[in-house]
């Protein structure tokens, strides 16, 4: 990459696009113009603007589970109508965005009441998968953004303490509960809203009074009902929108219930700018695209594995625990859409953490270990918090890492640079090759203007039409999720065994094992070294 830049002085202007007030710089890639060329020539081969048309014509491109795949269309701000199945389902999309504002105006005039008739200021969301961590992460980046006075919390996990810590800081009577369920028979979600009824009712006595602290969000109105949440407490949205895409939908609630519904609709927007991008650009100053196609060269030429997203904004901390769910559930395949195995990698494993305390933690493998790493680094230019020196500082470290990971440091500049600090015991030989940095190692870099619910609508459409393109390239459908299903059968079969006396032998000797020792344990027993079927 040093030699790329040193004979293009333009790698900067050729190498990034520019989009509205964000910047993405990919030139610290180990790519050429041809290289970009070969990539786009293979996305056309691949068909991928016809595939691009498919999805937002509303096709069943979600071909495993006979659906179509229209989340764009719940941040249409367009005004053309979207089909699906020869109906446009745009006055739906509007009539439910209609009543999520609604409901936002109450807040605002504080007329959402509880049972005793104090203003409603904390909003629980109950909630799993794509039912939490789209509206977790949205809420968490857009704290500047919220309410005077409310609070939002979100329960996902089943482990009863989730729930228990929460419920021991908020009130009953100004609390409402939203429970967050495409299908509304998930086993963590249901199990979390019937302790949180059952942790009501023992404060408000009355079933009553239920329908002033609890709304579902659903497409499944038959389970609402059987849960006890009346229709004018139910949001309702479709099958075509995948629960990791929900965060537009009504899932997005809690979003509007903690930041306002205009600021909800400023996300949409954004969203809905880099749809078009999305839609409208040629293939080789497509932001998506070019992202999707890089990530390819990585994952399919050098062998990288794995993909981390380092947000240098502590708002966006949970962003790449969003894009973990989204990218993994997505591409997470090995079989093609023709349905034989395939013979190359797919998603990679995406994780990360905010900087700069990624730097302190396993930056260190990224600069020196083995394996390439291909980074997206995310910076706002202004921060919500400029407070003395910290922005600039934080900033530093930004554009330093993306400069230490392309240039590195080689042995002369170390044997230098030791000689100058002098007063090191250890000899130079000793030490010289641990502190060499290799350099070359490819980084994207996305600075945006500020955190603002418009551009973090275009970051996440950005993302998600990255994650659309790769799919198409892998040939693998991106909108299943059967990955997740063997586990939940096994769990439903293994939970009855749980509660009975006797020793369990129809597992495999480690399940059976497990299961023996846990219910040994849970009676007390005192430690008989490992159970042994015999
Ligand atoms: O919204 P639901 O139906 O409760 O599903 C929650 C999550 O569970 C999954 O189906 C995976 O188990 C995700 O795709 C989904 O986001």
């Amino acid at each position: 990459m040093k030699d790329l830049f040193a004979r293009d002085l333009h790698r900067f202007h050729r190498f990034s696009i520019r989009f509205n007030d964000i910047l993405v710089d990919f030139s610290k890639n180990i790519i050429t113009e041809q290289t970009l060329s070969l990539l786009i020539s293979l996305a056309r081969r691949l068909d991928l603007s016809g595939a691009v048309d498919k999805m937002f014509s509303g096709e069943l491109i979600n071909a495993t589970e006979n659906r179509a795949v229209l989340h764009t269309a719940l941040r249409n701000k367009g005004n053309f109508p979207v089909l699906f199945q020869g109906q446009d389902v745009m006055p739906g999309v509007k009539r439910v965005l209609a009543k999520m504002k609604q409901f936002s105006r109450e807040i605002d005039l504080g007329k959402l009441r509880g049972y005793t008739g104090k203003a409603i200021n904390t909003f629980v969301n109950i909630g799993i998968g794509g039912s939490d961590l789209g509206p977790l992460m949205v809420t968490e980046s857009l704290r500047p953004f919220a309410r005077k006075g409310v609070s939002v919390y979100f329960v996902s996990n089943i482990d009863g303490t989730h729930l228990a810590e929460i419920l021991k800081n908020i009130n009953p009577e100004t609390t409402l509960f939203l429970v967050a369920s495409k299908t509304f028979t998930t086993q963590e979600t249901m199990t979390n809203a019937h302790s949180a009824r059952e942790w009501f009712l023992s404060h408000a006595g009355d079933k009553a009074h239920i329908e002033k602290h609890f709304v579902a969000i659903s497409t499944n109105a038959s389970a609402v009902d059987a849960f006890g949440i009346s229709p004018a407490n139910r949001f309702e949205f479709w099958d075509w929108v995948g629960g990791r895409y929900s965060l537009w939908s009504a899932i997005g609630l809690s979003i509007v219930c903690y930041v306002g519904y205009d600021h909800f609709d400023a996300l949409l927007r954004g969203g809905y700018e880099m749809d078009e991008h999305f839609r409208t650009t040629p293939l080789e100053k497509n932001i998506p695209v070019v992202l999707a196609l890089i990530g390819v060269w990585y994952n399919n030429f050098f062998g990288a594995h794995t993909e981390a997203i380092l947000p240098y904004d502590q708002y966006m901390h949970r962003f790449p625990a969003y894009f973990q769910q989204a990218n993994m559930e997505s591409n997470g395949k090995s079989i093609d859409r023709s349905g034989k195995k395939v013979v190359y990698h797919t998603g990679p494993i995406i994780w990360g953490e905010p900087g700069t305390n990624g730097q302190h933690a396993f930056y260190q493998l990224i600069h020196q270990g083995t394996r390439m790493v291909p980074a997206d680094f995310l910076a706002p230019a202004l921060s919500h918090n400029p407070m003395g020196a910290h922005h600039e500082i934080l900033l530093s470290n930004f554009f330093a890492q993306t400069e230490a990971l392309l240039s590195g440091r080689d042995e002369q500049a170390v044997i230098r640079e030791m000689k100058d600090a002098g007063g090191n015991s250890l000899s130079l030989e000793t030490l010289v090759p641990h502190r060499v940095f290799q350099g070359n190692r490819p980084t994207n870099s996305i600075l945006f203007k500020q955190l603002t619910p418009r551009i973090l609508g275009s970051l996440i459409a950005m993302y998600e039409h990255k994650i659309f393109t790769q799919g198409v390239i892998w040939n693998i459908f991106s909108f299943d999720q059967w990955g997740v299903e063997l586990g939940k059968d096994l769990a439903r079969k293994i939970l009855p065994e749980l509660g009975t006396p006797d020793a369990v032998t129809n597992h495999d000797s480690s399940t059976n094992g497990l299961i023996n020792t846990f219910k040994s344990m849970v009676r007390g027993e005192t430690w008989g070294g490992f159970y042994n079927p015999e």
